[in-house]
């Protein structure tokens, strides 16, 4: 995967970044103190970006170099006639280093310093500078107290580097600021873009500090965020639908019809050249009347859908195809169709059962989990899953092969290579048909040609700027269906 191309962005683990800090401080000789002036000033110059009216800042203070920044803040601030305060957590007395420096800096312009417990009117804008890439375990009780103020607070945040309470790897964060902005510095942190350290990170704006790129030489990153956009090779004039694939969906059994034909019709608003649907026979005259466009046919058995299984260029598996014997028989056949594969929703939990294609591995299927999917395929807790998105979505495909998108916040892909994160969407996405929708645009951009890679990435990227368009109208009461003519927009 290319690095910082303009579609891919790195993201890093704390400690290869502590790698680049030591790096740029030994090797380039840019000191601790100017990396710290700088990263403070960053953070300054982007509140007043945000909040150009703003008078005051409250600065909560830890006692490493992450409250280092946030003294250089405070002092840029009272520099600059605004009333900054420094709530600390650790005594100032106690810090050492740059960080002691920046403090005394701090106290020469005039800051007002206060212990944290004494602050009972935070007021301007929240600075969190009290735990960046060194924290670790449990948040302790003055720093736990602190987050839940900031929190309850209702004012405006800005977390330095990253937002207090948040673990830089995984994105885990039982408790941590809830930040409008972070901004971080020289290399991104994995756990500011997927799961609930991407929902506490707010805007995040990277800021280099000044340190050059050879300063990450050698350093893998733990994944790419994939900066969005669809890429489908134009069409000539002369193009007719078997350019561009059929597409299969599998799905609707007895009382989930609708699941199937969301993913049809995403399918076939995607660019899907042709589009088929087996489902229950119940189902197919809904269809026609809803989409006449996607071929729709009834089938009860297995053996009623073989001869459908030759022809599509891609088959999508799982949208209300339910856990009763019709849908494990059409698990059991698709499972090992030719075709490519997209396989979601109660395909991935017969799969988790163990009895339908129990052991195979595909190349070319992409998996769909969302966590409590995930869990059930791997045998842990959601909670679980949720407690280190990227490390789950790598054992999910190092156990199935192929391409496994993990749904949440900052969705993951993990392929043979890495992982890419998709931050893309809203909480507007929380409701039936959602993931129905992504199959088909996914499975409709394999039929046009897009590998299963990116397919998933883009059809990620696709299916949250839908829902983030469609929620400018407001996110609750956000329909699948809403969003079948903004793919198409998108996709355009
Ligand atoms: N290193 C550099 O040149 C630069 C660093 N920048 C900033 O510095 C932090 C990393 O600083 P570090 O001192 O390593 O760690 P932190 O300040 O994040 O925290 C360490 C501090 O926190 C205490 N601590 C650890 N775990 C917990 C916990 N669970 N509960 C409470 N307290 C905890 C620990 O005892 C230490 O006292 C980096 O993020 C940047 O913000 C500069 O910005 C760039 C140059
Ligand atoms: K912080």
């Amino acid at each position: 995967m290319q690095q910082d191309s303009p579609y891919f962005l790195s993201l890093y683990s704390a400690a290869a970044v502590r790698a680049m800090d030591s790096n740029a401080i030994d090797n380039i000789g840019i000191s601790g103190s100017l990396l710290m002036k700088r990263a403070g000033r960053a953070v300054f110059e982007q509140l007043q970006v945000r909040w150009p009216d703003c008078k005051e800042i409250t600065v909560y203070c830890g006692g490493g170099n992450n409250g280092g920044d946030g003294y250089v803040v405070a002092a840029i601030a009272a520099q600059r006639g605004l009333r900054a305060r420094v709530a600390w957590l650790v005594a100032p007395d106690e810090l050492k280093g740059d960080a002691r420096a920046a403090m005394e800096f701090a106290r020469q312009e005039g800051v007002e310093f206060l212990p944290r417990t004494q602050l009972d009117d935070p007021a301007g804008v929240l600075v969190d500078a009290m735990l960046g890439t060194g924290f670790s375990g449990e948040l302790r009780a003055e720093f736990a107290a602190s987050v839940q103020q900031v929190n309850s607070s209702g004012l405006p945040v800005i977390a330095a580097d990253i937002p207090s309470g948040v673990e830089a790897d995984t994105g885990h964060a039982p408790l941590a600021v809830r930040a409008d902005c972070t901004v971080t510095f020289i290399g991104r942190k994995a756990g500011l873009y997927t799961g609930a350290g991407g929902a506490c990170a707010g805007e995040i704006v990277f800021d280099d500090l000044g340190v050059p790129a050879e300063v990450r030489e050698g350093l893998e990153p733990l994944a790419h965020q994939y900066g969005g956009g669809v890429h489908l090779a134009p069409r000539p004039a002369d193009a007719h639908k078997n350019l561009y694939g059929t597409v299969l969906v599998v799905g609707g059994d007895s009382g989930y019809g609708g699941a199937a034909m969301i993913a049809a019709e995403a399918s076939a608003r995607t660019g899907a050249g042709l589009v088929r649907l087996a489902t229950r026979p119940e189902h197919v005259n809904a269809t026609l009347a809803r989409v006449p466009e996607v071929m729709a046919s009834g089938v009860v058995s297995g053996q009623e859908l073989e001869p459908l299984l030759e022809a599509p260029s891609v088959i999508a598996l799982g949208p209300g195809l339910g856990q009763r014997p019709w849908g494990e028989q059409m698990l059991a056949r698709a499972g090992r169709a030719q075709a490519p594969l997209v396989v979601d929703a109660d395909a991935l939990n017969i799969l988790a059962g163990g009895r339908v294609l129990a052991g195979v591995r595909r190349d070319d299927w992409v998996l769909t989990p969302h966590p409590g999917e995930a869990a059930r395929l791997l045998g842990c807790s959601s909670a679980e899953i949720g407690r280190d998105r990227l490390g789950a979505a790598k054992a999910l495909q190092e156990k199935f092969s192929g391409v496994v998108l993990l749904k949440g916040y900052g969705t993951v892909i993990a392929h043979k290579r890495g992982c890419e994160i998709v931050r893309a969407g809203n909480p507007g996405m929380a409701s039936g048909g959602m993931g129905d929708l992504l199959t088909g645009i996914i499975a409709g951009l394999m039929a046009q040609g897009l590998s299963p890679l990116e397919a998933a990435y883009q059809g990620a990227w696709v299916h949250g700027e839908a829902a983030d368009r469609v929620a400018a109208q407001g996110m609750r009461g956000m329909l699948a269906t809403d969003l079948l003519p903004v793919v198409r927009e998108i996709i355009g």
